[in-house]
């Protein structure tokens, strides 16, 4: 029998963890975290992401701040409001919704925000601390964070002897995937848009998560039997079967197929993505704990 992760539930279960390490750290500390959330230009995505944060930020008991700036923002603007987030006290995390518009350079933004305060795990000093396997001292990539809650809740913390193979190579994702699942022990291969005979690499693995931004492109026969298959993907394509016009969210794994061979898998919508947002709540308590001189809750 297949195990499709329910997403949505274990997202629910580290929000409640959240949530009690918030109260516990004002009661301790009488420190409230604050999360502060940057947007740029008029995505709708983007728009719906940043305000699913905000709330669960207010619901988290945070203090809970959104910065809303025009399209034409221009790039000294973004980094004036950053070094005025960076040198607020009140606030432990500071987050800039990706993709900025194209007249805006994201990377000297993300590095201009203070690490202890990089909540999306973005700052190469956090990305240096992942990739030498220093878990505790640095702030972690939400998505990945999230997609190995998944690999723990089914593997447990050892993945010794395990093959995972990581499709993508993205900073965002795909490699800290990999530094997370090598910490862990397994043997990692990062596949990319150049490997050669990616369904025979994929057909090696015990754990393959898939993030390339590609509908549906892994198929039954790429699965090994009785894998873990952890989509990440989140495509809208057209959906003529639901009407003119429709549409609908599939991930890079072609679900309705590979589902039959594997022994755990992850669907879009309800899998990875609702974990994006748990554990930018579970980073921002960890840092607001790490500020405080507190040790912060594994989450
Ligand atoms: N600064 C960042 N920008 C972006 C990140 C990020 O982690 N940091 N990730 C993505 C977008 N994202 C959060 O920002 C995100 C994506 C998807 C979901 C989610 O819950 N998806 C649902 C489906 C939602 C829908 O119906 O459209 C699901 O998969 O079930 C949450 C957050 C890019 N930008």
């Amino acid at each position: 029998m297949t195990t499709v992760i329910d997403g949505k539930q274990v997202a629910a279960s580290v929000i409640e963890a959240v949530k009690s390490a918030t109260q516990a750290l004002e009661a301790d500390a009488g420190v409230r975290p604050g999360l502060a959330v940057v947007i740029v230009g008029n995505d709708p995505a983007s728009h719906a992401y940043v305000s699913s944060k905000s709330k669960m930020a207010k619901e988290c008991g945070f203090q809970s701040v959104q910065h809303t700036l025009p399209e034409d923002t221009s790039q000294d603007d973004l980094a004036a409001l950053v070094a005025k987030l960076n040198a607020d006290a009140s606030i432990h995390g500071i987050l800039v919704q990706l993709p900025l518009p194209k007249h805006l350079n994201s990377e000297p933004i993300i590095q201009s925000i203070l690490p202890e305060k990089d909540v999306d795990g973005l700052h190469v000093v956090n990305a240096g601390k992942l990739a030498t396997g220093d878990l505790e001292g640095g702030l972690v990539s939400c998505t990945p964070a999230g997609a190995m809650v998944f690999v723990r809740q089914t593997h447990g913390e050892d993945l010794s002897g395990l093959n995972a193979v990581v499709i993508g190579r993205s900073n965002l994702f795909g490699k800290p995937m990999a530094a997370l699942l090598l910490a862990a022990n397994a043997t990692v291969t990062t596949a990319h848009s150049r490997t050669k005979d990616l369904p025979a690499v994929c057909r090696n693995a015990d754990i393959l998560v898939a993030a390339v931004g590609r509908p549906e492109m892994v198929k039954a026969d790429w699965v090994k039997p009785g894998a873990t298959v952890i989509d990440v993907g989140i495509n809208r394509v057209s959906a003529p079967e639901k009407g003119e016009g429709k549409s609908k969210l599939v991930g890079d794994v072609a679900f309705g197929e590979v589902e039959k061979v594997a022994g755990v898998i992850t669907p879009v919508p309800g899998g990875v993505g609702p974990m994006t947002i748990a554990m930018l709540m579970a980073n921002t308590v960890i840092a607001a704990y790490r500020k405080a001189g507190r040790k912060p809750p594994r989450f």
